[in-house]
């Protein structure tokens, strides 16, 4: 590792956003690959100094601070963790020989190691879902680090020793390591959700987990080390409390994110263009593509690179819809959300996806329908059965989803606003939209597709066809699914 003495100190002290850009710039473009405990201890600062208050810091006189100023950055605080981690880290497996010839990969047990001392320097006991753990300066100075940040820091942790073969593998509520000769070594470094015993040290699912969300079939966000610094910019948390952002922090992680972009860090990482899209939806960047642009270039990734087996895109999408009232935009940003969740088959490791689909459909449709039911306009979505068709193919997925799985999903809870939505469009509505019923052989083909990993996706057509793989059912569509949720609910409530 180039060390410490290998970065330019002429950064320091940092005084404000631009200074750090540069440190950025210059571990991106200047040296062998971008040192990540470096980025992570200098972020990680500037966030705790301007997010976590200091309850006896002296009053600071408030000097009109320039928007793009930070609290001063001293190079020995820096230096001083950098050389704490490298310790830490050194005394518990030996680095690489620097004089070997031929390159080194990393072992199962090398990785276990440095997960190892990661894992026993955490303080015993502390609010793992607290904001602002994420950092390497959230480890090295509280010994807190959140899921994510242990798994970064195993990755930083490797980077030190000179294992440049282990990455930072993503999916989207989890993260794990991939290393050896071919990258394909994979293994658990931390842990998942709550009260589940961690699996550190194993391959990664290839039980019953395999076809979960979790896992995203198998199509994880696999970082080069660039992606990996996206993934540090990624996980900044401007949040002050729940109601306010720290401004300089938000901007930070902003124009960081628009450097990785510019370099082409971001093309295989669909969340973080997300991110960007979420941060240019609040204030948006002049000369800069708009927030809508980015959530489709999120999709377009996640088609692309990832056999469209990620949700995530599409509900970034559909939020920015719903924040703009552009509601019948909404509906198919989130249909299209659930003709992805409708390939896997749902396990008790999914439960941030099923609240993300929980809320939509218990909260925002319902929301949607409430405001669009008071006022009577024409071109009211209840008179559009393009709408009626979106949400068929939204609450189907949810279904589909159920279908097959050791869990069940719907309960009484989703049958209400789904019928109280469902009604709200007319039956003259309702009749507009065509049943095209996929056959038994569609839905084999997909599930063939789906375990060889090919998108064998059948997107429904985008025009008021809406697929069901069902029975020719002759009655006015949505009804077999009222039918067969209410049955649902009928047994469950005996
Ligand atoms: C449309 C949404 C509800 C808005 N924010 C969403 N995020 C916020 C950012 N986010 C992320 N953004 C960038 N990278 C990652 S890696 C990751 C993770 F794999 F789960 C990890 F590492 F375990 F935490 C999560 C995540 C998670 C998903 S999804």
């Amino acid at each position: 590792m180039a060390g410490f003495r290998g970065i330019d100190k002429a950064f320091f002290p940092i005084k404000n956003v631009s200074s750090v850009i540069e440190i950025f710039k210059h571990q991106l473009e200047k040296v062998s690959e971008p040192d990540l405990a470096l980025l992570s201890i200098i972020v990680g600062a500037v966030e705790n100094s301007l997010t976590c208050s200091r309850p006896n810091a002296p009053l600071q006189l408030c000097e009109p601070m320039e928007p793009s100023s930070l609290p001063t950055l001293e190079i020995h605080t820096v230096e001083s963790l950098y050389n704490k981690f490298h310790a830490i880290i050194k005394s518990a497996v030996d680095p690489v020989v620097k004089t070997s010839r031929e390159k080194v990969y990393a072992t199962r047990e090398i990785v276990k190691k440095v997960s190892d001392v990661v894992w026993n320097t955490l303080s015993r006991s502390y609010y793992k879902d607290r904001a602002h753990l994420q950092s390497l300066y959230s480890y090295l100075t509280g010994n807190k680090l959140d899921c994510f940040g242990v798994a970064f820091a195993v990755v930083a942790g490797c980077q030190v020793l000179g294992y440049s073969d282990v990455h930072l593998a993503l999916s989207e509520d989890h993260a794990w390591v991939v290393f050896g000769q071919y990258g394909t070594e994979t293994a658990e470094v931390t842990w998942h959700g709550k009260g589940n015993e961690d699996k550190r040290g194993q391959e990664i699912g290839k039980g019953v987990s395999a076809r979960s969300w979790l896992y995203v079939n198998n199509k994880p966000v696999i970082c080069t080390r660039a992606m990996e610094v996206a993934a540090l910019v990624s996980a900044i948390n401007p949040s002050l409390n729940t109601a306010h952002d720290a401004y300089e922090v938000a901007l930070l992680q902003q124009e960081l994110l628009w450097l990785l972009y510019d370099l082409g860090h971001l093309a295989k990482y669909p969340m973080a263009i997300g991110n960007l899209g979420d941060l240019e939806e609040i204030s948006a960047t002049a000369g800069r593509i708009p927030c809508d642009v980015l959530f489709k270039e999120a999709i377009a990734s996640a088609r692309q690179n990832y056999t469209n087996m990620h949700v995530y895109p599409y509900t970034y999408q559909g939020g920015y819809f719903y924040r703009n009232k552009m509601y019948e935009e909404a509906f198919e940003s989130w249909a299209n959300a659930s003709d992805v969740i409708r390939k896997y088959n749902y396990s008790r490791d999914d439960e941030e996806i099923y609240k993300e689909f929980l809320e939509i459909a218990n909260e925002l449709i319902p929301h949607i329908m409430k405001v669009e039911s008071s006022g009577f306009s024409a071109n009211s979505i209840l008179k559009k059965p393009q709408c009626f068709a979106h949400l068929l193919r939204f609450y189907d997925g949810i279904c589909q989803w159920e279908e097959g799985s050791a869990t069940p999903v719907l309960h009484i809870g989703w049958a209400k606003p789904l019928v109280n939505t469902i009604s709200k469009f007319d039956a003259d509505v309702r009749a507009k939209v065509n049943i095209i019923c996929e056959t038994a052989e569609d839905r084999i083909e997909q599930q063939h597709n789906f375990n060889n990993h090919s998108n064998g996706s059948t997107n429904c057509l985008n025009n008021n066809n809406y697929c069901v793989p069902k029975k020719q059912d002759l009655s006015p569509p949505g009804t077999d699914l009222i039918n067969a949720i209410e049955s649902k609910v009928n047994s469950a409530e005996e």
